[in-house]
């Protein structure tokens, strides 16, 4: 996968370069390159933002700079998808997330001040897929963090990105599974641990017996936490009484 992120704070993404992420760009995984947008701002001050027509508060990003970025990095009738976090954006799932994975190369425009203009988006949308993008019902300063957050959870989504491949099929919204609920709780060495022993059915060794306890833990934690969720999952009789303790 080929990704590339424009933004005014290119040192935001230096944990690019740590963790699983970091070593599948080291495999080549991934290529993934960061610019920052003032290299495409030609004043002396390189200037990104001015006031917004029809005034209010704040500043707006100027269309001139992003055109020319988009245009340097996103040759034309090449199969770039462009993503521009925004809080007007559609909502990102783990079901997008899963999309995304599937995409030879995404471009991430991170705006800032009260957003880009609009008109980038428009020009953008005659010549690639333009996806605008929100990460969750709040408000941040700008675009990174959401870039950060999408970049994270579609990365790991690539095949050899995990450790063990499998658990990323196992994620409580992973796409095509037939179900959502939460994880259960997890557990590890040492069996007690300040007076608190590690349930004794994850140390029977019965898989079944494991199994059901840990759906039965997921069930009710997801019926505590997200009950709007437990619809979207087929239950049989040994949940519903689960969930009816
Ligand atoms: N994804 C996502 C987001 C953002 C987000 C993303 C990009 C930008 C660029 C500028 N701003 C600031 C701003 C702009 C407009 C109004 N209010 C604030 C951003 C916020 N906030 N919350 C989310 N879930």
């Amino acid at each position: 996968m080929k990704l590339d992120i424009v933004t005014i704070f290119p040192d935001y993404f230096a944990p690019l370069d740590v963790s699983l992420l970091g070593k599948a760009r080291q495999r080549g995984d991934v290529d993934a390159h960061v610019h920052d947008l003032r290299g495409w701002a030609h004043d002396r001050h390189r200037t990104v933002d001015d006031t917004p027509y029809g005034g209010g508060p704040g500043m707006v990003m100027k269309p001139e700079p992003w055109g020319e970025a988009l245009d340097a990095i996103v040759p034309p009738g090449s199969s770039a998808r462009l993503v521009v976090p925004t809080p007007s954006g559609r909502p990102f799932t783990q079901e997008l997330a899963g999309a995304y994975a599937a995409e030879p190369w995404l471009v991430f425009a991170c705006g800032r001040y009260e957003g880009i203009d609009a008109r980038v988006i428009e020009d953008a949308r005659s010549r690639m897929p333009v996806d605008e993008v929100s990460i969750g019902d709040y408000v941040l300063a700008g675009g990174e963090s959401a870039v950060l957050v999408m970049v994270e959870a579609v990365t790991r989504l690539l095949p050899g990105v995990l450790g063990n491949a499998g658990s990323a099929a196992d994620d409580s919204f992973a796409p095509g599974r037939m179900e959502a609920l939460l994880e259960g709780p997890v557990y590890t060495k040492p069996p007690d641990w300040r007076g608190r022993p590690v349930p004794p059915v994850l140390m029977s060794g019965n898989h079944g017996a494991i199994a059901r306890w840990r759906r039965d833990e997921a069930l009710r934690r997801t019926a505590a936490i997200r009950p709007e969720l437990i619809a979207r999952n087929a239950l049989d009789d040994a949940d519903r009484r689960t969930l009816s303790e």
